[in-house]
């Protein structure tokens, strides 16, 4: 299918009219269309007219009537320069004046794109529209904008011209290929049967442990940003932050009290004078010998005084008519730095306060508040795309039909990526289509850094993934199979996308083998990626509750740990049956008891009492 799209290019510029400056955005459309032609939809894009004219409305609009003509071979014309805020652009006036209808859709994606580049793109007033059957875009004015704009527009321009030109068949074949699968090209394995598939699975069973320093092998840290105070809470600190002054930055109180000088030992004190906190440190006089001056926990101690005496330790012996306070006795020797915090106490100047590498917690972020800092340098957090795969899913929340079960992975998994600070798009339900699948997939990879899907990656008749992924998307299978359970089919792959190495987690379908293994190489993964330190769970040793029946594989088993015994030791408490659809077996879980295959243990049981390492997954 072979769309024709003739263009016109009108450059709307006074110096350039004059001969005073070289036109270089029309040059630079009709390269970018020359270029561009073959790589749509084999559409071809030829210049036919080109023009150049100064910033007179009347003139502008003259020469697009000429060009829009109710016979004119031109099928769009592309407008670039006079669509700013300077007194002489006045190309959109032009414009509205010649067009029949406008499109301010077209207007829109440029507009949105530009604005990903430079928020003065709020700055352009360009319109498109109709006249006849040509439809007129205006361009920006500079290079840059004109071919990142037409860029936006360059796809819709050839079925825009076939609807204008009325050339029927083009834009049937066009809806019909867009019905087919959204214009994207076949899934190889599209017509792959039952008996194609393999009897025995051809992926090695790796070990955990490999699976895991796989996982992390392949998850690089991400660039650093850098965010704002308010924005830094969750991400990890990609430089060392140093406190640019003092905390305290004055010599403060730790009491309520009096500060003295310790030289007047004790006895009756004349208040001079009362600090409160917020006070400059200097505003109270310097005290003499038998002087005190009031001041409060944090407040700033006066220069002269070099100890404070807290209230307790003091009697209030008179007071003037307004009722301040006029002498106090001092019961207690004071010594001398007593109850002072010194400048520079808990935060000296320049001291390293986070080093690099450090995650934001609630209380590194007050650190961070505490010395001033306003922004901070930290690593990216990966972007997660979730996509579910089955026929057999309806989306959370609607009513089950025979044969269909609700979607509970994508609310689990997503909810477990948001609870760890990460962003996660909601792809929805791909059929067990290898078309819709690889359709879905794409979506998926070009929103996020890593994809996470659920199903269709062990031997069934539809599981389709591990294909899509390696003869479809060229991804690189890293693993198709873990000996472990829950989660024995896990896949993991690095698919090249646009120009850019993504992680896709293609985990089990199974509710309990996908949490399982979300916890597992999901989550450190992103972490890693977000330059966590320590991005796996970390390790306690408990004593089993109950007599554990071992399986097959090397089992990773949710458990409730219980501090509450008077030993200290943690126990871990069964959550009941263990199979792979069972979702409540993660009920109030925090740990995945890490349990040996049977095959170390020939009665194939690990008594009540025994002691078993736990990964922490949740609070405990
Ligand atoms: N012949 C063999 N069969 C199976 C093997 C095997 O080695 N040989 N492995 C089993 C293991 S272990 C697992 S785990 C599962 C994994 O299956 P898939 O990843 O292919 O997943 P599906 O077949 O699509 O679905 C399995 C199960 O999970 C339910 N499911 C799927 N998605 C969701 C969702 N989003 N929310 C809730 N439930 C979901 C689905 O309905 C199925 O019940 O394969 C074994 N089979
Ligand atoms: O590995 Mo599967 O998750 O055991 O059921
Ligand atoms: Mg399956």
């Amino acid at each position: 299918m072979t769309s024709s799209v003739k263009c016109a290019i009108l450059t709307v510029s006074d110096r350039c009219s004059r001969g005073e400056t070289e036109d270089k955005s029309g040059p630079a459309i009709r390269n970018l269309l020359i270029k561009s032609s073959g790589s749509s939809n084999s559409s071809v894009f030829t210049v036919v007219k080109e023009d150049c004219v100064p910033d007179e409305a009347n003139i502008i609009e003259d020469k697009l009537r000429e060009w829009c003509k109710p016979d004119s071979i031109v099928n769009v014309v592309l407008t670039t320069g006079g669509t700013g805020f300077a007194p002489r652009d006045v190309t959109p006036e032009a414009t509205l004046r010649v067009v029949d209808k406008t499109c301010p859709a077209i207007t829109t994606a440029m507009t949105e794109a530009s604005l990903r580049v430079t928020p003065l793109a709020m700055l352009s007033r360009s319109v498109s529209g109709i006249k006849n059957s040509t439809l007129i875009v205006n361009l920006p004015g500079s290079v840059k904008g004109a071919t990142e704009c037409l860029q936006v527009v360059l796809p819709c321009l050839p079925h825009a011209s076939d609807l204008l030109a009325d050339r029927l068949t083009t834009v049937q074949q066009t809806h019909m290929a867009m019905s087919r699968s959204n214009d994207l090209p076949r899934s190889k394995v599209s017509n792959f049967k039952a008996m194609d598939r393999e009897r025995v699975s051809p992926w090695p069973m790796i070990a955990m442990d490999d699976a895991v320093k796989i996982v992390l092998d392949s998850a690089q840290t991400l660039e650093t940003v850098v965010l704002p105070l308010s924005e830094v809470l969750g991400h990890v600190t990609s430089c060392e932050v140093r406190s640019t002054d003092n905390l305290p930055p004055f010599r403060a109180s730790v009491k309520d009290g009096y500060a003295v000088h310790t030289s007047s030992g004790t006895g009756e004190f004349k208040v001079v004078s009362a600090l409160t906190a917020g006070c400059a440190p200097d505003l109270a006089p310097d005290i003499r010998l038998k002087e005190c001056v009031r001041v409060n926990t944090g407040g700033p101690v006066p220069p002269g005084a070099d100890a404070v005496v807290q209230v307790e330790d003091t009697k209030l012996i008179s007071v003037d008519d307004a009722g301040d306070e006029l002498i106090v006795r001092i019961l207690t020797q004071a010594q001398k730095d007593q109850d002072i915090r010194p400048i520079g106490c808990d935060i000296a100047e320049g001291e390293l306060v986070l080093p690099a590498h450090t995650p934001i917690r609630s209380a590194e972020h007050g650190i961070l508040a505490s010395v001033g800092a306003t922004s901070v340098s930290v690593f990216r957090k990966p972007v997660v795309a979730v996509l579910s795969t089955g026929n057999e899913l309806v989306p959370a929340g609607e009513k089950l039909v025979p044969g269909t079960v609700r979607d509970s992975n994508m609310t689990t998994l997503r909810s477990l990526l948001i609870e760890n600070g990460f962003a996660a798009y909601d792809m929805g339900i791909a059929e067990d289509t290898p078309d819709v699948m690889l359709r879905e997939l794409r979506r998926s990879l070009t929103v996020a850094d890593v994809v996470v899907t659920t199903g269709s990656v062990s031997m069934g008749e539809k599981d389709f993934l591990k294909n899509i992924i390696t003869l479809d998307l060229g991804g690189d299978i890293k693993f198709g199979r873990v000996n472990m359970k829950p989660g024995k089919p896990t896949t993991f792959a690095v698919v090249r996308y646009n120009g850019k190495d993504k992680l896709v987690f293609s985990l089990p379908g199974n509710p309990v083998s996908a949490t399982v293994m979300a916890h597992l190489v999901v989550l450190p993964a992103l972490k890693k990626m977000s330059g966590h330190p320590k991005p796996f769970p970390a390790t306690v040793s408990a004593i089993v509750d109950f007599d554990v029946k071992l399986d097959d594989r090397p089992e990773y088993r949710r458990t409730i740990l219980d501090f509450s015994y008077e030993d200290g030791c943690a126990r871990a408490k069964s959550t009941g049956t263990q199979m792979s659809s069972r979702l409540l077996s993660w009920r109030n879980a925090n740990a995945l008891l890490v349990l040996p295959s049977k095959k170390d243990k020939p009665d194939g049981i690990l008594p009540k009492g025994t002691r078993v390492e736990a990964l922490v997954v949740e609070k405990l």
